[in-house]
């Protein structure tokens, strides 16, 4: 599978460097007629109710002009709303408009009411959005919202910002696609931020362009290729010392569920030996699990344990002093939550960090990425890769920045947008579930970036193994998630076992 993520910036220079060997208008006539196939088989044999085509003045609605005369050739009945704008239009677009004037497709020159359509087809904008939609195009924006079929965009839904995934505003409106058929490579504005919300199913139609025209991509897709290396089936002669010591350090007084959901996290996703160090005096034991083992961080010895600081530590003197001997440590880190709060307060702490030999996984939502690199939440969102990125590289860790479409990211710029997950882990908790899961991993032995990629896809899968068994997303709890996350590594581990032995 292709899971390859372009910038804007590369796959303008793929197109540019792909004209020079075809005729002028072939990758539109491409486009429209990959789109044509697409919207085809959104229809099925349907063809009591006509496609609505909506056109901008650029490029995007140049292919929805081919695919409008596509369509039209096919015997669908089409109708076209066509919104030339004050520029210059290109010879392909021009083209393109010509070309679906002489086909059977139907022009409307005002929006259509609202009425049944068997589809509607954004062509409005495309790569080549520059400002917020305003007018005509905001409202039509807002009529797509009213339709109850499916909504086929082109590349990009309109307003949408292909890079970022942010809607271009402020306040700004972008289209509610059902299906996206994005062209020449995916994008990763279609895979995080509002982007998922707007894109629906993506479809990548490659327009037939050779591999070497492509610059190396920066980012991709998560999925368990990516981690496959790890997966190894365990040997029979195996002990609990082989899959680590893991200790949680967090739950201050009032949020010890915060340090045990950590705990039970990487209880699930297999570590060998799971210590729950709270800051506060805590409980004896959980008695849903008696495996996990409770310490006070005071008289904890931190030494050759794989860490997960922050979950429920709040920021006490006695905190900031369990933090300090974590991030001294040798071992792998994890660090969520409080702790990011504690190391954006301390320019200190961000340079030991820093010198850190052994690996460090930091996993801030938005707000605590902002907190981090001392901007806004607003500001992280509407950069996700940027902001992922520039953390990673200033605090010399993988970072994973959590929300829809998590943006993994390490020092040297790499970034995986991990596709799993639904609302259902916008629940207190689920955060304090992963980071246990990234720590459970690098217990394993797992590399950094694999762990961060593996942790968070099968997070994510196991809220949506549990949404498919009606579990969710409204209601789904963070105590929940463990024993689905086992349920989908093992299940991993087993495919890749049975995919060796083939
Ligand atoms: N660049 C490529 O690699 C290819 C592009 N194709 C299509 O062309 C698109 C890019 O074409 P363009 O560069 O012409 O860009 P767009 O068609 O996305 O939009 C540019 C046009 O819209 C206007 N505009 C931008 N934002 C506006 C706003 N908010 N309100 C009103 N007008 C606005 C611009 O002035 C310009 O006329 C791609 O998304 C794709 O659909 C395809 O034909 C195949 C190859
Ligand atoms: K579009």
């Amino acid at each position: 599978m292709d899971n390859r993520l372009y910038s804007v910036a590369q796959i303008r220079a793929t197109e540019a460097a792909a004209a020079e060997s075809l005729e002028p208008g072939a990758l539109m006539r491409r486009a429209g007629r990959a789109g044509a196939d697409a919207a085809l088989e959104l229809l099925g044999g349907a063809r009591e109710r006509p496609v609505l085509v909506l056109a901008g003045p650029g490029n995007n609605g140049g292919d929805a002009l081919e695919l409008a005369a596509n369509l039209g050739e096919a015997g669908v009945d089409v109708v076209v709303l066509h919104l030339a704008g004050s520029g210059k239009v290109s010879t392909e677009a021009a083209q393109a408009l010509a070309r679906a004037r002489a086909s059977r497709a139907n022009f409307a020159d005002v929006a259509p009411d609202v009425r049944d359509w068997a589809l509607v087809v954004d062509g409005l904008f495309g790569i080549g959005l520059q400002r917020p939609l305003e007018g005509r195009y905001r409202d039509l924006v807002s009529a797509i919202d009213g339709v109850r079929c499916p909504v086929l965009a082109l590349d990009v839904p309109s307003g949408l910002d292909a890079d970022s995934g942010a809607v271009v505003g402020p306040n700004g409106v972008a289209v509610h696609a059902t299906h996206t058929i994005t062209f020449i490579g995916d994008k990763p504005g279609l895979h995080t931020a509002e982007g998922r919300d707007h894109a629906g199913q993506v479809q990548v139609a490659g327009l037939e362009l050779d591999e070497a025209l492509f610059e190396p991509a920066q980012a991709c897709i998560g999925s368990p290729a990516l981690f496959a290396a790890s997966l190894a089936p365990r040997r029979q002669n195996s002990h609990k010392g082989q899959f680590g010591d893991l200790a949680v350090v967090g739950g201050a007084r009032g949020m010890t569920g915060a340090a045990v959901l950590a705990a039970r996290g990487a209880l699930y996703a297999g570590a060998g030996r799971v210590f729950a160090v709270t800051i506060d005096p805590a409980p004896a034991f959980d008695p849903v699990h008696p495996e996990l083992m409770f310490r006070l961080a005071h008289d904890f010895d931190f030494a050759g344990r794989v860490l997960v600081l922050g979950p429920g530590m709040g920021d006490a003197m006695e905190a900031m002093r369990a933090l300090g001997h974590g991030i001294d440590s040798a071992a792998p880190i994890v660090l969520d939550a409080d702790a990011l709060n504690l190391v954006a307060a301390s320019t200190e702490l961000q340079a030991r960090l820093t010198r850190r030999q052994s690996a460090t996984l930091v996993t801030p939502h938005p707000l605590e990425a902002a907190r981090l690199l001392g901007s806004s939440a607003a500001e992280v969102q509407a950069d996700r890769l940027g902001a992922a990125r520039r953390l990673a590289k200033r605090l010399q860790a993988v970072v994973v920045l959590k929300g829809a479409g998590s943006v993994i990211a390490r020092p040297d710029g790499e970034i995986v947008i991990n596709p799993t997950g639904n609302p259902g882990l916008a629940t207190g908790g689920s955060g304090d579930v992963l980071a246990g899961v990234c720590g459970a991993l690098l217990a394993q032995g797992w590399p950094a970036w694999e762990a961060a990629i593996g942790a968070v896809w099968m997070h994510g899968a196991a809220a949506d193994r549990l949404v498919d068994e009606g579990i969710g997303p409204v209601g789904m709890t963070a105590g929940e998630l463990p024993a689905a996350v086992r349920a989908v590594l093992n299940g991993l581990i087993r495919e890749r076992g049975q995919t060796r032995a083939r």
